[in-house]
């Protein structure tokens, strides 16, 4: 067995924060770098600016929509911004309190010596949106307190009413960005958001998405000494996660080197799943493959991948050998496995051998649901690679909304010790250490039969060249969603399936 090595993941990620984080996080750099609150806001109003310009020119009319906190005032200074590159601006504030921020004052102030600003106190002073001007949302930004009503309210459905991009500054209007709002609430539908230094819990929320359109995050130089030691459980894989994994091949290395996969499942039926994983598996760099599969797989997986071993169950259709594992450095379960009785008591008994993690995934995840006793004979830290209807079986339970699906993943693989990589646009995967890390990559070209093998056999690969599982399951589900977006781009996302993102795995 090759001993696993470290885990490098503190190298390449980036840090989510709550919003009382956010806060502290600025009064933080104000105190320490030192700068006065108003030159930060100046700093990330020209970064939205700097964003905004390389996408829209000035033949673009637009309309900023401005509240009275630091949100608003970042609004007045982008407007000021756009106004000296000549763009044909108009700035609307909504008087929903009797007093501005001391910035969004500061700001008012230095706007109205260059513009003349329209107040929105009813609803009659909302402009009518006919000739569709591009709409900057810095009505309510991190700040917000309670869904926005009223006055507010109208004017987030007037924009939402008129067909224009919008482009939200910092996130959407009336969007809580680490809460859940109620479904009736009203919120800013953006095309895009640009979020300042870190982007928020929402982002990742499935029942968020058409409040945050495309989003990008803009640097506004937040303190790198707060980032780094102020402690968080959400964190954002980006692309500064393969520099650390990827090294030349030492010369003289061999086969050996990289060690041993055993990837068992396929059915009668079903080995077209293994065999996606297998080819994965050997593209992620793994040495030497063996599949077990019954034998109805056998000279399928042969002609197929003539690269793999081959171990043939003596059952015809379905999984029963408990394999002896001595040879291999890990081990993959679950693609195409089926739940037979008699694959239960293969995948128990092996579970009790076991003294390293294993990666589990599809039918071996539906068995493991079934028989949750086994949940606690794991090898600690092995990876589960649940869609979200697998992680409903798993937790015996659904959820009220996505913010407590991601308190009851953090419990369950806090609870058994295990990495869970939850599959969806931004995957998350939730370590033992009670932290959650998004995935940056994919497309939802990717969601299309075999493409969940296919991350099997590349954590299985990666575990087994002896890649700590940490890395293995974050680094794997970022390669993955890497070589699928290098597949869409290809063939478009409609036209995609799992073998292009094989094809499209690049180290
Ligand atoms: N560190 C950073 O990221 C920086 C952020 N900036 C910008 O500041 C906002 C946050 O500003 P804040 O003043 O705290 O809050 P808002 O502007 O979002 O809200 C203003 C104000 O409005 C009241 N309020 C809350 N909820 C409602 C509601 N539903 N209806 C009406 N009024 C409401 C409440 O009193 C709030 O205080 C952040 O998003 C960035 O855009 C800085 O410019 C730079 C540093
Ligand atoms: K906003």
């Amino acid at each position: 067995m090759l001993t696993f090595g470290h885990n490098m993941l503190k190298s390449f990620r980036m840090n989510v924060f709550s919003v009382s984080q956010i806060r502290d996080w600025d009064a933080f750099t104000i105190a320490h770098e030192p700068i006065h609150s108003i030159d930060l806001m100046e700093r990330a109003s020209s970064a939205f600016v700097r964003w905004f310009c390389a996408r829209f020119d000035d033949r673009c009319p637009v309309i900023v929509f401005c509240g009275m906190g630091n949100n608003g005032g970042d609004g007045l200074a982008i407007s000021r911004m756009l106004l000296q590159k000549c763009y044909n601006v108009r700035t609307c504030v909504v008087k929903h309190s009797p007093k501005g921020s001391a910035d969004f004052s500061r700001n008012l102030e230095r706007l109205e010596s260059l513009t003349a600003i329209e107040w929105i106190e009813t609803a009659a002073d909302i402009p009518t949106l006919l000739s569709p001007p591009i709409v900057i949302d810095a009505l309510l930004g991190s700040g917000l307190s309670r869904p926005a009503e009223g006055l507010m309210a109208e004017v987030i459905q007037r924009i939402n009413d008129a067909q224009t991009p919008v482009i939200s500054v910092d996130i959407a209007a009336g969007l809580f960005a680490d809460m859940p709002n109620a479904p009736s609430d009203s919120i800013i539908k953006p095309t895009h958001t640009v979020a300042f230094q870190c982007p928020k819990l929402a982002f990742f929320q499935p029942q968020c998405a058409e409040f945050v359109g495309e989003w990008d995050i803009v640097s506004i130089g937040l303190s790198e000494k707060y980032e780094l030691q102020t402690p968080t459980s959400y964190f954002y894989t980006d692309a500064a996660i393969i520099e650390p994994f990827t090294k030349a091949r030492k010369k003289y290395s061999h086969k050996g080197s990289f060690g041993h996969a055993l990837l068992i499942g396929g059915s009668y039926g079903k080995i077209g799943s293994i065999v996606l994983s297998a080819k994965a598996c050997l593209r992620s760099g793994a040495g030497l493959l063996t599949v077990q599969a019954p034998q109805c797989g056998y000279d399928i997986i042969q002609t197929s991948i003539p690269e793999a071993m081959v171990l043939p169950d003596w059952h015809w259709r379905i999984n029963t050998a408990v394999p002896n594992i001595e040879p291999y450095s890990a081990i993959g379960i679950g693609p195409g496995m089926g739940q037979d009785p008699q694959t239960l008591l293969m995948l128990r008994e092996l579970l009790t051998l076991l003294t390293s993690p294993i990666v589990l995934d599809a039918d071996a995840l539906n068995l493991l649901s079934k028989h949750p006793d086994m949940l606690t004979i794991l090898p600690k830290n092995s990876i589960l690679t649940p869609h979200p209807k697998e992680l409903q079986r798993l937790l015996g339970q659904s959820w009220k909304d996505d913010y407590e699906k991601l308190t009851l993943l953090r419990d369950f693989s806090q609870k058994y010790q295990l990495i869970v990589c939850l599959k969806g646009a931004h995957t998350a995967v939730a370590l033992p250490d009670g932290s959650i890390h998004f995935n940056s990559t994919g497309n939802p070209g990717m969601a299309t039969g075999g493409s969940g093998d296919v991350l099997t056999g590349i954590i299985t690969g990666l575990l087994a060249q002896g890649m700590h599982p940490t890395d293995a399951a974050v680094f794997g589900v970022f390669q993955h969603g890497k070589a699928g977006d290098r597949a869409a781009q290809k063939c478009t996302q409609p036209a995609l399936i799992a073998s292009d993102i094989i094809n499209e795995m690049r180290w």
